[in-house]
C-alpha cells in the first residue's frame, strides 16, 4: 500500500499555509484543465515531485496538481488535478484513486469531478454538460473494482452502498448556479454515467448495448474516484461533458446491397463509416471548457460552508 505520509510531508514542503487545508477536490477530464485557468495565488506541484503518484500520459491530461483559490470574495482553497490516471494507461486502479485518497487526507469534503464522454442518449446534443446521477459499471461487477482486497482503513466501510453516490444537494447546486449564471436550460442534462475500461471507442452493439442497460454517456474514467471519494466520505458530483455522439447505427447498411448493386452495374452509394477520435474530443473540451469552468466556478461559490464540513447528501 501507497505511503500516504511521504506525499503529504512533500505537500507540505511544496504548498504554502494557506492552501494547505483544500475545501474542494477537482479532478479535470480530457481537454479540461482550463478549469484551473480561475485558479487565484496558484501553486503547481508536479506529480513526479508526489511519491505514489504516477504520470498522466493521455493527451489533453497534464501531470500536475493545481492548488488555489477559486469563487468570489476571498475565495475558497482548492486542489485540482490537471490530468487524471486512467487503468487503460497500464496504471493500477490503486494508483488511479491514490489523488482522492490524498484529497481526502488533506481535508477535502467536496469534490468536483469531470470528465469527457460520448452521448449514448441520442436526445444529449454535443456540447451538453451532464450532471450524473448514477452510474453503469461493468467493471466494477466483473471484479476491476478499486476497493477490492484487503481493507487497508478500518475505519472506512467494507460494503460501500452506493445508491446515494451522487449528492443531491451538490446536483441541486449546479442548475441553481446555470439559473443565477442565466446559462440556457438544454446545455444541462441529467444522466447516468457507464464506465468502460478503454481505451477502445465502442462498437455499435456496445453502445446498443449500454443504452438499453439505462446509460445515457459513456467513458473511460470517473468511476473508480467515485468508489474511493465516498469510501472516504466525500460529497461527490460529477460533470460529463459530451464530447461525441457514440455510434449506435440499428442500420449497418448492407455491404451484401452495396455489392449486388455495383456487381448489376447500378450506381451503389458508397458509404463511409463513421468514427470518433480523441482529437474530436479534445476540441469539444476546448471549445466548452470555459461553460465548465464557469459553472464549476459558481458551484464552489454556492457550497455552504457548513455543509462541506460535513458529509451530507
Ligand atoms: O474521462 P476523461 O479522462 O475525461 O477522458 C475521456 O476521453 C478519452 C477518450 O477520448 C478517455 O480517456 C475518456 O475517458
Ligand atoms: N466512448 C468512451 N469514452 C469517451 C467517449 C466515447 O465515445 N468520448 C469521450 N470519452
Amino acid at each position: 500500500m501507497a505511503d500516504f505520509s511521504a506525499t503529504l510531508q512533500v505537500l507540505k514542503e511544496l504548498v504554502p499555509p494557506a492552501l494547505q487545508n483544500p475545501r474542494v477536490g477537482i479532478i479535470c477530464g480530457s481537454g479540461l484543465s482550463g478549469l484551473a485557468a480561475t485558479l487565484r495565488q496558484t501553486v503547481l506541484v508536479p506529480y513526479d515531485r508526489l511519491p505514489g503518484f504516477v504520470q498522466s500520459t493521455v493527451p489533453g491530461h497534464k501531470s500536475s496538481l493545481a492548488f488555489g483559490l477559486m469563487g468570489s470574495g476571498g475565495g475558497v482553497p482548492v486542489i485540482a488535478m490537471l490530468g487524471r490516471f486512467h487503468p487503460y494507461e497500464g496504471h493500477r486502479l490503486s494508483s488511479v484513486v491514490f489523488p482522492v485518497r490524498v484529497m481526502a487526507k488533506m481535508g477535502v469534503n467536496d469534490i468536483i469531478i469531470t470528465n469527457a464522454a460520448g452521448a449514448l442518449n441520442p436526445e444529449l446534443a454535443v456540447g451538453t454538460i451532464v450532471v450524473v446521477h448514477d452510474h453503469i459499471a461493468l467493471p466494477n461487477l466483473t471484479g476491476m473494482n478499486p476497493l477490492l482486497g484487503p481493507q487497508t482503513n478500518l475505519s472506512l466501510p467494507r460494503f460501500l452502498p452506493l445508491s446515494d453516490a451522487y449528492s443531491r444537494l451538490l446536483r441541486k447546486l449546479v442548475f441553481r448556479a446555470a439559473h443565477d449564471l442565466s446559462i440556457k436550460r438544454d446545455a444541462l442534462a441529467e444522466g447516468t454515467y457507464a464506465w468502460v475500461s478503454g481505451p477502445t471507442y465502442e462498437t455499435p452493439a456496445e453502445g446498443r448495448f449500454l443504452r438499453a442497460a439505462g446509460a445515457d454517456v459513456v467513458g473511460m474514467s470517473t468511476v473508480p474516484e467515485v468508489l474511493a471519494a465516498r469510501e472516504e466520505g466525500m460529497n461527490v458530483l460529477v460533470l460529463s461533458l459530451v464530447t461525441n455522439a457514440v455510434v449506435i447505427p440499428m442500420d449497418y447498411r448492407s455491404v451484401r446491397d452495396e455489392f449486388e448493386a455495383e456487381n448489376t452495374g447500378m450506381s451503389a452509394t458508397s458509404v463511409v463509416d463513421e468514427v470518433v477520435s480523441h482529437e474530436e474530443v479534445l476540441a469539444l473540451g476546448k471549445l466548452k471548457g470555459d461553460l465548465m469552468k464557469t459553472i464549476v466556478e459558481k458551484v464552489i461559490d454556492l457550497i455552504p460552508s457548513d455543509v462541506s464540513m460535513s458529509v451530507q447528501n
